[in-house]
């Protein structure tokens, strides 16, 4: 199915200073200052700010909205129940198991749209002291009608995994393919279309926003390269037509009605902004002698805390490469870790686990619970021939890698588990010898 959407143009790179107008009004942005005292084209203007007003220049986000009407014209908001969501992980049971879940299910029947499809798996800390992290699954095969939501806690990083988005926001319109990501920041109102069954994964962090991470010694290039990033052009519609914004605040939802359409930003200019991003662009970069290397070297985006070189989440790709590491084993070591992690699959299979690790289902390895290849895959590793080998051909898989502790939602722990998960590692075999029971 194709739409205006297939035609859209994006502008390129990371972090920049944008400044875009709909070609339909070229001169709506004012020159040379942010508040005239008459807006050009009798617009308002509306800052909407990512950061403190104060923080550093380097890390200062804020956009400038030139609109058809602010935002403030809305009735009040009023809250409402959704189910199998929450920000709150407080007085969640613990379980230190790995877990698995099978491929979430996709609707059935009925209309179900983005907001009514989102579900929580997983989280750690909290929106109130705005430090912590929510991870949703997204099931839906309904557009978002006359609706609008933003996320008054925290960003949004959406993977699709299945079904193309089409998303309206108040930057502009952004087509989102499979194997392309896209980042909605805390405050940006925005509607999601579907153009047939989609299903995704959500990650939230509250409190930082998404960065390159530092390439060191790497130099100037590599991973992800910052103009590879694309955000939408202005585009507005002046409609007056009665419209439900859906606002998560505080982990509850409210929704206010209004008589207009949010999507009115005839211009806008500024730094804190939506992107998407094609996983596919992504430059790898790995060892070309020996051992396996952390993964961090898959890093995509990154949100740091407070900590220095301590994420509340990184967002980790695994994507089709070369290996050829000489004298090594090469899938992931095993391992224990100081970070929780979340793993999901978009297409393909990933390398450590061949088997039950499905293209749109999950997985978690608590912080310290041990982990790594299952059986078939350290048997088949630890003797196979080393040529250079393409790893991971037509695969996606990703982490969502946190320094939060986390817990699973009362919804996630039974439902769509794998149950025999820890079975993939209970048939790894000895095989220690005394040196003088060795082949000599
Ligand atoms: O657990 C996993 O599969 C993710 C992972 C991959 C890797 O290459 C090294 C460490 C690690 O945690
Ligand atoms: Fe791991």
């Amino acid at each position: 199915m194709s739409s205006e959407f297939d035609e859209l143009e994006y502008l390129s790179g990371f972090g920049n200073e944008f400044a875009t107008a709909d070609k339909r009004v070229p001169d709506a942005l004012p020159v040379g200052q942010n508040s005239p005292q008459v807006c050009p084209n009798g617009l308002y203007a509306e800052q909407l700010s990512g950061t403190a007003f104060t923080a550093p220049r380097l890390t200062n986000k804020r956009s400038w909205f030139y609109r058809i009407r602010p935002s403030v014209v809305h009735r009040p908001f009023k809250k409402f129940e959704k189910k199998n969501w929450t920000n709150d992980f407080a007085g969640i049971e613990p379980n230190p198991n790995q877990y698995r879940w099978n491929p979430f299910p996709l609707p059935e029947t009925g209309g179900v749209d983005f907001v009514e499809g989102l579900y929580t798996v997983c989280g750690g800390g909290d929106v109130i002291s705005r430090n912590g992290i929510s991870i949703h699954v997204y099931s839906c095969n309904e557009s978002m009608q006359n609706k609008a939501m933003y996320n008054g806690d925290g960003d949004f990083l959406i993977v699709p995994q299945q079904g193309e988005l089409e998303i309206t926001t108040e930057f502009g319109r952004i087509l989102v393919g499979i194997q392309e990501i896209v980042v909605i920041p805390q405050g940006v109102r925005f509607s999601v279309g579907v153009r047939g069954v989609s299903r995704g994964y959500v990650l939230e962090v509250f409190g930082t926003h998404f960065v390159l991470p530092d390439l060191g010694p790497i130099g100037a290039n590599g991973l992800a390269n910052a103009r590879d990033f694309q955000t939408p052009v202005a585009w507005f519609e002046d409609l007056d037509v009665p419209f439900a914004i859906i606002n998560k605040y505080q982990g509850s939802w409210f929704q206010a009605e209004q008589d207009h359409s949010p999507f009115d930003v005839v211009g806008w200019h500024g730094n804190y902004v939506p992107f998407k991003y094609d996983l596919r662009r992504f430059q790898v970069i790995n060892t070309v002698s020996f051992d396996h290397c952390d993964p961090s070297i898959f890093t995509v985006l990154t949100a740091p805390s407070l900590k220095p070189g301590t994420a509340v989440a990184d967002f980790v790709i695994f994507p089709p490469r070369w290996g050829c590491a000489d004298h090594t084993f090469r899938p992931p070591y095993y391992h224990r870790n100081c970070m929780s992690e979340y793993m999901g699959l978009i297409t393909g299979v990933y390398e450590a686990k061949e088997g039950g690790f499905k293209p749109g289902g999950g997985s978690l390895h608590p912080m310290m619970t041990p982990h790594g290849p299952d059986f078939a895959c350290f048997e088949k590793c630890s003797q196979e021939s080393l040529q250079p080998v393409r790893v991971a051909e037509n695969t996606m898989s990703f982490m969502f890698e946190s320094s939060l502790n986390m817990v699973i939602t009362p919804w996630a722990i039974h439902e769509h588990v794998d149950t025999g998960y820890y079975k993939d590692w209970l048939s790894l075999k000895k095989h220690f010898k005394l040196p003088n029971q060795q082949k000599k």
